[in-house]
């Protein structure tokens, strides 16, 4: 039921701020980014009089406006553009003509990709009956958000039995270098370029910077990607993280790892930075044309107000909660970015739906040990479970099942054969503990390996379910048979 309280804009006699009308809701959802707006459909599917409120105008977050979604378009379309001028010729096909890129073609692709999802988002939220607040959110005490219409009209209030805080994460920046979005750009400012960079420089060589390296080099950047620490990583096992920097390198991409920046700055159209070598300290300029900082993400809740509610925040800027996402105000939960974690939008997603079965029944569920991570470069890089180094890190006993996608059938037909994949079991019960996969589709492959741990099954289980042939999958099933038995095809 919605209720309205009050109307008019009142003056309380105790404060000289103005209280607004307010609306009463069962749940208010703040943001409306993956994990916000899953939590508001959710709820109101589950009968409740949900309201979403979200300030940037579209709805999807970062996720869908400045995330997963452009840079995958611009992946998709840069490694067909660079198939088509690389791998023509070995697949018969003959091009009369010039081929190249239409910069802005590409991003009006991306454009059109980012609006016809977030307004789809819109139509659900008509279609479930959540109502769609255009404001920033704010709290006013633990029971009461103010909202800020975006279009300049009134700030209004909204009263909520249940508030699902959803409010995202920034980049982190970096000490000393401006952000202009323009010659230093974040994710926003890099996947809004005017043109393509002659030279590109990334601080961070993560999943964001390999990614980006990935696109700008494809369509002719020379891209340099600048590492603190001495090896690639982001969580992955060591042996696969080897490969992405061995076929990463092979693509042109130039690595400085072990490398420190101690200075960026623009001068004019260009950027000038600093670096040092850690070990031998030895120092470094670079002129770029453009910078791109990704060092990592950190909470967001700028002008929540997080105060009025009395919310608490670790050092990192994370909300803090318990198990069932629950402030200290057990009616006032959080999810994704905002909170602890990894930042993706699948475990954002999760915790939605979650947060909002914790409200209506009491319990929900999100296995922590099974949240895949996916790295759209070519080849593609998947992962889920433990990797190496944990298992040996917990002293678990654990057997090994490798297959490259060089003896797969579909991937040779492909011509695209380079990685691998790669199980990691109990050594006694077979149970798959963690699957690493650098190749063709590793991120579609991933969800058979989920489906697996969350199931509890053995890599017995996996090599004796029929794969169809020629798939990519038979790879999957060849490299489970390798823990215990020997390959087929290889
Ligand atoms: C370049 C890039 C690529 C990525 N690619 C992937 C990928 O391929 N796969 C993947 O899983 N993850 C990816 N991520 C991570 C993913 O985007 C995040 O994990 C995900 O968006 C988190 O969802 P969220 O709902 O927690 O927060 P967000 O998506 O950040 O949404 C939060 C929303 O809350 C709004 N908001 C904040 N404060 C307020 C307020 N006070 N009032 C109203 N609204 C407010 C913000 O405007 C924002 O829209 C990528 C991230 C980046 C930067
Ligand atoms: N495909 C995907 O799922 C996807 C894509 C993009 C982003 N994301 C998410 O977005 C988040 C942010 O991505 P990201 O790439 O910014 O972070 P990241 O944590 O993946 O990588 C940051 C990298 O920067 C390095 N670094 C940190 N400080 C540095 C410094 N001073 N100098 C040089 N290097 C430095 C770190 O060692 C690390 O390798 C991640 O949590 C990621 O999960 C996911």
């Amino acid at each position: 039921m919605l209720r309205t309280t009050n109307f008019k804009p009142v003056t309380s006699k105790f404060s000289q701020f103005v209280r607004y009308a307010s609306t009463k809701y069962d749940v208010v959802v703040v943001g409306g980014g993956p994990g916000g707006y899953i939590a508001a459909i959710k709820a109101a599917q589950l009968g409740y009089n949900t309201a979403c409120i979200e300030k940037r105008g579209a709805l999807g977050g970062t996720c869908l406006n400045v995330g997963c979604i452009p840079s995958k378009s611009l992946l998709n379309n840069s490694h067909l553009y660079h198939q088509v001028k690389h791998e023509a010729g070995i697949r018969g096909i003959s091009i009369n003509g010039d081929i190249s890129v239409d910069f802005p073609g590409l991003m009006s692709a991306k454009e059109k990709a980012v609006k016809q999802l977030t307004g789809g988002i819109e139509m659900l939220f008509k279609k479930n009956k959540v109502t769609y607040l255009k404001g920033e959110g704010s709290f006013v005490n633990e029971k009461t958000l103010a909202v800020k219409p975006i279009d300049g009209s009134e700030t209004h209030e909204v009263e909520a039995d249940h508030i699902i805080v959803a409010t995202g994460s920034e980049p982190t920046p970096f000490p000393g270098i401006e952000i202009d979005e323009e010659r230093i750009v974040t994710n926003t400012g890099i996947l809004a370029l005017k043109e393509i960079p002659k030279r590109l420089t990334i601080i961070g060589g993560g999943i964001i910077g390999l990614e980006m390296a990935s696109v700008y080099s494809r369509i002719g950047s020379e891209v340099t990607v600048i590492e603190f620490q001495s090896a690639l990583g982001s969580g992955m096992d060591g042996e696969v993280a080897k490969n992405v920097q061995k076929f990463l390198g092979k693509q042109g991409l130039n690595f400085k790892l072990g490398t420190k920046v101690t200075k960026g700055v623009r001068n004019g159209e260009v950027v000038n930075i600093e670096v040092e070598d850690v070990k031998s300290g030895k120092k470094e300029e670079i002129e770029s044309d453009v910078l791109l900082v990704a060092i990592g993400r950190r909470p967001y809740t700028e002008g929540l107000n997080i105060e009025a509610a009395g919310l608490e925040a670790d050092n990192k800027g994370r909300l803090i909660i318990d198990e069932q996402f629950r402030t200290k105000h057990p009616h006032i939960r959080v999810i994704g970015d905002v909170t602890f974690g990894p930042m993706l939008a699948h475990k954002a997603e999760e915790e939605g739906v979650a947060a909002a079965e914790y409200i209506k029944h009491g319990h929900g569920h999100v296995n922590y040990g099974n949240i895949p991570s996916v790295m759209y470069t070519h080849p593609e890089v998947a992962w889920v479970g433990l990797n190496e180094e944990q298992l040996k890190e917990q002293g678990i006993k654990y057997k090994v099942g490798k297959f490259p996608f060089i003896a797969n059938s579909r991937a040779k037909t492909n011509v695209d054969t380079e990685g691998f994949v790669k199980f990691l079991a109990d050594a006694e019960t077979q149970r798959v503990l963690g699957v690493h996969i650098i190749g063709p589709n590793a991120g579609e492959m991933i969800a058979e390996a989920g489906l697996a741990l969350e199931y509890g099954a053995s890599t017995e289980d996996i090599a004796r379910t029929c794969h169809a042939h020629p798939t990519l999958s038979e790879a999957f099933k060849e490299a489970a048979l390798a823990t215990f038995d020997k390959p087929l095809n290889f």
